[in-house]
């Protein structure tokens, strides 16, 4: 940490115990407060709007999961025509939405709203070979960089669609975590015993193809979905333009395992939202070291604990920005804090 670094988060601190509260009362919104305030260089920050991106792909892996893959492309229509979860938790919370193709299969959709940024028509299968190609890695960081960069609210939040991507989370965070995927693989949209040890040994077979742990290009041209892939290029984006990068669950998470693998820096942006019920997301923050805000059993993704999560980082701002110091109102202070 640099002084100047160290300077500021001791101003934060002070401000904080300065409210009107014992020190620490508010807990880890507290934490939250400081995080975004250090962000956002102020110590009276501001998370009053977000938007969510949510990126649509398909898995040449698709067959490992409950549901069949025209539902990632039935589900952007849906989106689009606000009828999903996190179409309506977006509205609740006051969220702004935009929805990218990243990849679906089949031809180019088209549709009033649908940012296009098609790498191809969803990847290649990742039991056979990698999943796309390191030109395609690119192209997806990059356009999701852009996307990224190019948020103006305070918070960006980030969701995904696209049917089998558990199984593609599952091998991206194995890698960059460099464990057995094993205990990573979980039931995805609802898969039953049988279908789970099918996916579990598929897996397996397929992180055999390569080294235990890879870094971030390696790991997502194997076995990658565009959407993670230009997920993670976006979470870069919006932490390089200082916007608080609100990650939801598992597949989320494999690309904020990404991101931080290609730039450690913007973990200061990032706000782990929720621990999602999927097998694997709990190895996952354990592994990155990150304690998440929610643990609501939800299993979805498309953003929906992100946005949940939304309007606690929203309250814990306002806190530092407006709530009154004990000389502000005239409050006596307790003994000094520490
Ligand atoms: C109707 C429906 C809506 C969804 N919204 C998100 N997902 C979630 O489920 C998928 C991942 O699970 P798996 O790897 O088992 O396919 C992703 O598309 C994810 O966003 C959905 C799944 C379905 C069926
Ligand atoms: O946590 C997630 O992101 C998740 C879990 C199950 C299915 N789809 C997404």
């Amino acid at each position: 940490m640099d002084v100047r670094a160290a300077l500021s988060a001791q101003a934060i601190q002070a401000a904080l115990d300065g409210k009107t509260k014992p020190p620490g009362s508010l807990g880890r919104i507290e934490g939250l407060a400081a995080q975004v305030a250090a962000l956002q260089g102020t110590p009276a920050p501001r998370v009053e709007s977000c938007r969510l991106l949510i990126f649509a792909a398909d898995h040449g892996m698709a067959a490992l999961s409950a549901f069949p893959q025209e539902v990632t492309r039935q589900m952007v229509g849906n989106f689009l025509a606000g009828g999903a979860a996190a179409s309506v938790f977006a509205r609740a919370v006051g969220a702004e939405v935009t929805v990218v193709d990243a990849g679906v299969a089949g031809e180019p959709l088209e549709a009033e709203g649908l940012v296009s940024r098609r790498i191809g028509a969803g990847t290649a299968d990742a039991r056979e070979g990698p999943a796309m190609s390191a030109d395609q890695v690119r192209e997806a960081l990059e356009a999701g960089r852009a996307l990224g960069a190019g948020v103006r609210a305070d918070a960006a939040a980030f969701g995904e669609m696209g049917i089998g991507n558990t199984a593609s989370a599952a091998l991206v965070a194995a890698k960059l975590l460099g464990r057995p995927v094993g205990p990573l693989v979980g039931r995805g949209t609802g898969l039953d015993d049988a279908g789970l040890a099918r996916k579990r040994a598929a897996l397996e077979g397929a992180a055999g193809r390569c080294p235990d742990r890879m870094g971030a290009v390696d790991a997502l041209r194997e076995y990658g979905g565009f959407e993670i892939a230009m997920m993670a290029g976006a979470m870069l984006g919006a932490a390089r333009a200082r916007r608080v990068v609100l990650v939801d669950g598992f597949i989320a998470g494999a690309a904020a395992a990404s991101a931080l693998d290609l730039d450690p820096g913007c973990r200061e942006a990032m706000v782990f939202c929720h621990r999602s019920a999927e097998a694997g997301h709990g190895a996952l923050l354990e592994g990155l070291g990150a304690e998440p805000l929610l643990d609501l059993a939800l299993r979805l993704g498309e953003g929906t604990g992100a946005l949940l999560a939304f309007p606690l980082v929203r309250a814990a701002a306002a806190m530092l920005a407006e709530m009154a110091s004990f000389e502000d109102a005239g409050v006596s202070a307790g003994p000094p804090a520490g």
